[in-house]
Formats: C-alpha cells, sequence, structure tokens
C-alpha cells in the first residue's frame, strides 16, 4: 500500500465521530469512524441500509422526518420520505444565533466588504418572500437570477424556496444568448437582476443583457433590480418568514448541464434531497458547522454555488465573492482567506497550479483558521498537490471532490479520519453506492472502470425540465446499465479504498483497446514549466487507425522544438507509460473550457473529426469558443496530407 501524503490527527474530534455513535443506534451494533477502518464499515451500512442511514442523518441534522426515508427502492424513481413536508429554507434558519455573521459579501474592493447577520439574512428573506407574493408568485412559479455570486443571489433563492417557487440562477458572465437558452425553458414569472459584476478590475456593465433577457422572456410577470430602491423596500417589507411545507421532492432549483452542444438540460432537484444530501457532505465530510467559514471561489451558474449556499443548512457563515480568484494579485482566494477566517477554502486544479506557477499561495498568508482545502472541477494532479500539501502543513486537509450538477454533491470526497493520498480521493461518501463498471457491468478493482451508482441519492434529479415522459433523464443516466446510475466518468477503485478519477468516459482514450484517462497524459505534461496547459484527445479514423494528438498552451516565450517534443514525450512515457505518449504534438494559442473550467474534450474531439459545430457550439457555455478554429485547422491540414 502505498504512503498516505496527509494522515488524520490522532483524535479527529469530528462530527463525522459524533454521527457514528448517532448511526449506532440505527445499526444496532457498534459503529465507528474514527480510522479508515471503521469508517469503510461505516460506509458500508450507509449503503446497505440506506434506509436507516437517511433517517439517522435526518436526525443528525436535527430533523423531525416522519415515515420510511426510502419507500420505493428504483433507479430513476425513488420515493423518498413520502410522509414528511419539508423546506430548504427553513432548514437554513433552524435555530441560528441571531447576531453572528451568516453571509459576507467580498469584492475585488477591500473596502466593500458587506456582512449579513443570521438575523438580518432572515429578516431580508422574509421581506422579499412577502414581496415576491404580492407580486403574485406562488407555489411552483419559476424566479430566475441573473446575478453576480453576492449576499443578494442567496437571499433571492432563499426567499424563493421559502414559498415553495423554483429557483433558477445564471452569473453575470453568461450572454443573453445563453441565459435565454435556460431561462426560456423554464417560462419564469419573475427575474431578479443585478446590473453589472466586478472581475479582473472592472465593473461589467451588463443593463445591454438584462434588456435582451427582458425581451426574449415574455412569460415574465415582474422584474426586480437588486441595489435598486424598490429592492430595497422588498427587503425592507416586514413580515413573518412562513416557509411552506412542502413534499420531499417538491422542486426547488433548476441547474444546467454545461451545455455546450444541443440544448442544455435543465436538471431538477427536490428540497428534501438537495437539503439532506449537501448538508451530510458539509457537516460529515467537510466538519462544518457552526462557527466555520466556507468560501468555494464559483459563480452562481455553477453547482459549487449551490454546494455553498448548503453550507447554510448546517449553521456555517458562507462567502460570496464576486471577482476574480487571481486579481489583483494571483493568490488573491488565499489573501480572502486569510482576511475573512475563512476555514473551509475551495479552488480549482487550475487554480492551485496557476499559484505554483507564480510561486505564490498560501505560505505567505496567516491562515491559521484554515482546516481544509477543498478541490473540485477537474482532476487534482498528484505533483501538485504534493507541493500543496507541503506549503500548508500537516494541519490543513486537502479535500478533493467529485460529483455533479447531477446530484447538486458529491460521490466521493475526502474524511476527516481518513488519510489522503496525493491525486487520489480518499473514500466513496456516505450513503453513495459506488463501484466502478466494465463494460459488461462487472464490478472492477484496480482497473479502469465506469463511475456507477448502484442504488438511489436523495439529490439525485428529480426529473429533467420539459421531459415528460422522463426519456431524457432515463438516457442521461440509466441507458448503459439499466436501474444503475452510470455518471460518465472513468475511475479506479484503488486496493487501499480511495478513488482515482481518469476523466469523462465519453471522451475517453482507447488506443488498441485499451482505455486510458486523459488525466494521467495532463498531470505529467502540465508539470512541465514550459507548460502552461494541455489537451489530448483519441480520434477514431475511418480507416480503423487511431489518431492521438497532444495539443500544448506553452509558457511565454517559449517554442515547441524538437527538444521540448522529446521532454514532454519522456515525461509522459516515464510518468504514465509508452502507451500514453501521444501520436503528435502542437501549440496551440489555448484550450477552450466550460464556464465552469472543464476542458472541452468533446467537442474538440469532434471538431478533429470533421464535424462542423459553428452554430451547435453555446458561445455563452463556452469560455473561448473562437479556439476550436485552430483545431479545425490542424485537423483540416492533417487530411490534406498526402
Ligand atoms: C463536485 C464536482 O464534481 C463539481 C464539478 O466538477 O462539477
Amino acid at each position: 500500500m502505498s504512503d498516505p501524503d496527509w494522515t488524520p490527527p490522532i483524535s479527529a474530534g469530528s462530527r463525522l465521530e459524533g454521527f457514528a455513535e448517532l448511526a449506532s443506534t440505527y445499526a444496532g451494533r457498534e459503529l465507528s469512524a474514527s480510522d479508515a477502518a471503521g469508517y469503510d464499515e461505516l460506509w458500508r451500512w450507509s449503503v446497505d441500509d440506506l434506509d436507516g442511514f437517511w433517517r439517522a442523518v435526518a436526525e443528525h441534522l436535527g430533523h423531525r422526518l416522519p415515515g420510511p426515508a426510502l419507500a420505493v427502492e428504483r433507479m430513476p424513481g425513488a420515493v423518498w420520505f413520502p410522509e414528511s413536508r419539508v423546506n430548504y429554507t427553513a432548514a437554513v434558519f433552524a435555530d441560528r444565533p441571531a447576531d453572528e455573521v451568516a453571509v459576507l459579501g467580498v469584492s475585488e474592493d477591500p473596502d466593500a466588504t458587506t456582512a449579513l447577520t443570521w438575523a438580518e439574512l432572515h429578516d431580508r428573506v422574509a421581506g422579499l418572500a412577502a414581496t415576491y407574493r404580492r407580486l403574485g408568485i406562488g407555489e411552483g412559479d419559476r424566479v430566475v437570477g441573473y446575478l453576480p455570486n453576492s449576499p443578494d443571489a442567496v437571499v433571492a433563492l432563499l426567499a424563493a424556496a421559502s414559498i415553495g417557487a423554483i429557483w433558477s440562477v445564471c452569473g453575470m458572465d453568461y450572454a443573453a444568448s445563453a441565459a435565454l437558452a435556460r431561462f426560456q425553458q423554464l417560462e419564469p414569472k419573475l427575474l431578479v437582476h443585478a446590473t453589472s459584476y466586478g472581475h479582473g478590475g472592472r465593473t461589467h456593465d451588463r443593463r445591454d443583457v438584462v434588456d435582451e433577457l427582458r425581451a426574449g422572456l415574455p412569460s415574465l410577470a415582474a422584474t426586480l433590480e437588486t441595489g435598486s430602491t424598490a429592492w430595497d423596500a422588498a427587503l425592507a417589507v416586514e413580515a413573518e418568514l412562513e416557509p411552506v411545507g412542502v413534499a420531499f421532492d417538491h422542486p426547488l432549483w433548476v441547474l444546467f448541464s454545461s451545455g455546450t452542444t444541443g440544448k442544455p438540460k435543465g436538471i431538477v432537484h427536490g428540497h428534501g434531497g438537495a437539503m439532506l444530501e449537501q448538508a451530510k457532505v458539509a457537516s460529515l465530510h467537510y466538519d462544518l458547522g457552526p462557527g466555520e467559514r466556507l468560501f468555494w471561489y464559483t459563480t452562481p451558474s455553477w453547482m459549487m454555488w449551490n454546494f455553498v449556499v448548503g453550507g447554510l443548512l448546517v449553521g456555517a457563515s458562507i462567502v460570496a465573492y464576486d471577482g476574480s480568484p487571481a486579481y489583483p494579485r494571483t493568490d488573491q482566494l488565499w489573501a480572502l482567506a486569510a482576511e475573512h477566517g475563512v476555514t473551509a477554502l475551495g479552488m480549482s486544479p487550475a487554480y492551485v497550479a496557476a499559484c505554483q506557477k507564480a510561486r505564490v499561495g498560501p505560505a505567505a498568508h496567516d491562515l491559521s483558521r484554515l482546516r481544509r482545502v477543498g478541490i473540485s472541477g477537474s482532476t487534482f494532479p498528484a505533483v501538485s498537490h504534493r507541493a500543496l500539501q507541503a506549503e500548508l502543513g500537516p494541519d490543513v486537509q486537502i479535500c478533493s471532490i467529485s460529483g455533479g450538477t447531477d446530484v447538486v454533491s458529491a460521490f466521493v470526497g475526502s474524511v476527516p479520519t481518513v488519510p489522503v493520498w496525493a491525486g487520489e480521493l480518499s473514500r466513496p461518501c456516505l450513503g453513495v453506492a459506488l463501484d466502478a463498471y466494465d463494460a459488461a457491468g462487472r464490478s472492477v478493482h484496480g482497473e479502469v472502470g465506469e463511475l456507477v451508482v448502484t442504488r438511489p441519492m436523495p439529490s439525485m434529479p428529480v426529473m429533467f425540465w420539459d421531459d415528460p415522459d422522463g426519456e431524457r433523464y432515463r438516457s442521461a443516466y440509466f441507458d448503459t446499465y439499466p436501474g444503475v446510475w452510470r455518471h460518465g466518468d472513468w475511475i479506479t477503485l484503488t486496493d487501499h479504498g480511495s478513488v482515482v478519477i481518469h476523466g469523462r468516459s465519453d471522451a475517453t482514450l482507447n488506443r488498441k483497446g485499451i482505455r486510458m484517462g486523459s488525466a494521467d497524459i495532463y498531470e505529467p505534461v502540465e508539470a512541465l514549466p514550459e507548460v502552461k496547459e494541455a489537451l489530448v484527445i483519441g480520434v477514431e479514423e475511418p480507416d480503423g487507425g487511431y489518431w492521438m494528438p497532444l495539443f500544448v498552451v506553452l509558457a511565454e516565450g517559449v517554442e515547441l522544438d524538437a527538444a521540448l517534443d522529446r521532454r514532454i514525450r519522456e515525461a509522459i512515457k516515464v510518468h504514465a507509460s509508452p502507451r500514453h505518449v501521444p501520436d503528435e504534438i502542437f501549440a496551440v494559442p489555448g484550450v477552450p473550457h466550460t464556464r465552469t473550467g472543464k476542458k472541452l474534450e468533446v467537442p474538440v474531439k469532434k471538431v478533429l473529426a470533421g464535424q462542423d459545430l459553428t452554430g451547435a457550439l453555446d458561445p455563452g457555455s463556452v469560455d473561448a469558443p473562437e479556439l476550436l478554429d485552430h483545431y479545425a485547422e490542424i485537423a483540416l491540414r492533417r487530411r490534406a496530407r498526402p
């Protein structure tokens, strides 16, 4: 067994260990989570006895949910807590200290920080909910937000949820066309919007986009502009907050798949599922609760924003940051974490790499309150992970998670009492019946397989929007292995119980029948100082051949000469395998990503295979769609070769 890169303290004194004691009363035997073996037993029970586990989670979180937890087990269509009435907003405000800070609003301007106490947050939500009602918004109506990551966005969501309305939001970097591609599907009654957002030292005026949204959404009965006199008046309405009790699966929000090509899919989560699942991860995997502060760099368009709001469900305070992670300095996130006493800070592997290349990072800041650094968005290379751990020291745990929009949570992640191995995720999360399957649906260990979930999770979508017969929902997850959720990631379950994520399985590399994860190639290549970023694609050719080019974005002033080409190949050979060495290496000006930072492997693959994506790519969902032209040109030149 390989040595871990972080080991838990002898006595973690975590919320997880308290939960294990409670779980013992449900299991009828002693469970403990004080070490890896104890966690593994607790996890096994949590997926064998889903009903007992989720009732224990509800009790741990202080919710009284009557009746069975899992009344009907099937996927899709599991029936959870049919006898319970719940409300996400009610759960947020359960027994909170009135005068302590609940939400910090932070921007690039250090003098503009605002703080909302629990009492202020409560009163604003109550006032806004009363205003929504006055505007004729009721249960099931859609309220959409075009907003920066700000406390107002949190208030707007909680007010909508409190009255049983359905929430959806786009960050203000979305173009009008991208926001409309999502909102028009929902036929919203109310638009809550700001007029600008801040990023990279600039205020981006978005009034023209707001005008386009208004014009493109004929279903709107009203709009509310944050920061306006009407907004202030709406928040100031004196009203009781009376969250309506709704069915456990009553739609809470609609999140959208990244939607790089085709119509973005509207993924609908229910109040109860989102509330239990997010609070479970926050409390048991991130050890968050009262006295803790959660800050994850995200925009409201990404599920990590919902995940951060979920911190409120366990009484943690949260940071809403409208700004760039790297302005005015590359280490801006570390600086903010120090300034605001953050105890759990989340970021992407790309941000960690950018700091490491710029030789800045946590060491220069007083992060004495920091206990966990969360990583999400893409696979985290071991080299970068180890370097970050060395900078953070043994008191801070690096907590990579992997899950997605689909479950608005994580399938795999870290555990306060389980070691961490660099480049790996320590364990499947509690209540997630995770496995790796081969093509025939057999469970595989120690080799690459499809990430599957074999039993229901309460936060699986209650439906896709506008999918009355459930066909799109079923085909998104259940076509490959009927009755089993196939997520679309390649993973390996290791012999020490951890999980390695290799990347998306629809963009997988499959050379001569051997599957490889792109992450295994990115890791050594992106560790080279000459390379800023890499993209590898496998293309099946009409003659049965397989072409595997590697694209590299080079550091300032570096050229791709024969020596660098050789060094890249050598790095891949040594750190992955000779099989992973690409057929050709090309220097490109950039790699296109989704707005949530994921490399556009599948669309680039299509372009290289000769497909014309003009018009098919949603420009609002991609950071630099024009980059695809370079890839199209390379493909064209290759086809023209004799
Ligand atoms: C938790 C996650 O997996 C977030 C994401 O990358 O979408």
